[in-house]
């Protein structure tokens, strides 16, 4: 499928085709959802009883092109749990529609996940935030929502959900304690915060103007993506999770040299990688304990 197409991903049955022939593919059954951010496909690769799909071998699967977006999916077993993991997703800034932003959303709940884990690189405005530091999201700023561009513009799927979905408490309480907990036991609580996600269309990055902008409003990091997942999720029924990686301070003063780049984000989430699939990990863990998934 081309980059330039629009929405033409809407079809339930073109999402229930995709959904079939995965799950022909396995006999795993996912519980989880899991969106690997840029340089953060290593999560797929703590599987057990692991399948991997290329997305050019899923019939009508958007390909994603972007650096560090592996472009396959994992299912397998994590923690002993059922999940599905796509290891890559499409930037709406790389000419996708928003149904082919979401369409890994909508095909893990068609494959029966309850709940969604997503996971991005994003710069860190708030300055108590380093590279390499996590921050479990909150609550979110979309500001391409805010303009009308939404994964649910266009006439309703009732078999996907409502025409007016609330997205009040989004980001699950529930499971952003049980990830806090996580974060004491790993003994990396000092570098795990909480707080909220700022989405911009990209794919340039933000003026320092812009930057102080959101710094008042409240915005703790910044990134390209997450937010429409995140939404479509809710729209689905799915109980959500999102965390960031840091991988870049965000530049807020005039003349310093500095200017972030997609290499660093690359470098730092390499870096993070492993620190964050572990954290991911033994979230799932503690998700079982608790039942949230059954
Ligand atoms: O959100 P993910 O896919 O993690 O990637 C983030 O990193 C890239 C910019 O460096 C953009 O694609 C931005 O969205
Ligand atoms: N801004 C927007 N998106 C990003 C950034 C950033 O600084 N880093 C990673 N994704």
């Amino acid at each position: 499928m081309s980059s330039e197409s629009t929405d033409n991903l809407n079809s339930y049955e073109k999402m229930q085709e995709i959904a079939d022939f995965i799950l022909g593919q396995t006999e795993i059954r996912p519980r989880i959802g899991i969106i690997c951010g840029s340089g953060l496909s290593g999560i797929g690769d703590l599987l057990s009883e692991k399948r991997t799909i290329p997305y050019t071998e899923i019939p009508h699967f958007p390909k994603c092109k972007v650096s560090g977006h592996r472009g396959e999916l994992s299912l397998g077993l994590l923690e002993g749990v059922p999940v599905v993991c796509f290891q890559g997703r499409c930037h709406y800034y790389e000419g996708f529609g928003m149904s082919e932003v979401v369409l890994a959303t909508r095909i893990m709940k068609l494959l029966g996940a309850k709940i969604m884990i997503v996971t991005n690189a994003a710069g860190g405005l708030n300055p108590s935030m380093k590279v390499g530091d996590m921050m479990i999201i909150k609550d979110h700023l979309n500001f391409l929502g805010l303009s009308g561009i939404s994964p649910l513009r266009g006439s309703n799927e009732d078999r996907l959900g409502p025409r007016f979905p609330s997205l009040t408490d989004l980001y699950d309480g529930g499971i952003r304690q049980i990830a806090r907990a996580v974060a004491v036991s790993m003994n990396i609580q000092h570098e795990v915060h909480e707080g909220i996600l700022a989405a911009l269309g990209g794919p340039s990055y933000e003026t320092v103007a812009e930057l102080k902008f959101l710094r008042l409003a409240g915005v703790d990091a910044v990134g390209m993506s997450t937010v429409h997942e995140a939404i479509a999720a809710r729209h689905c029924g799915m109980l959500v999770f999102g965390c960031s990686l840091i991988t870049n301070e965000c530049i807020v003063e005039y003349g310093t040299n500095r200017e972030p780049n997609h290499e660093e984000v690359i470098e730092a989430s390499k870096n993070g990688a492993n620190k964050f699939a572990t954290f991911i990990s033994k979230l799932v863990s503690g998700l079982r304990q608790q039942d949230t998934i059954a």
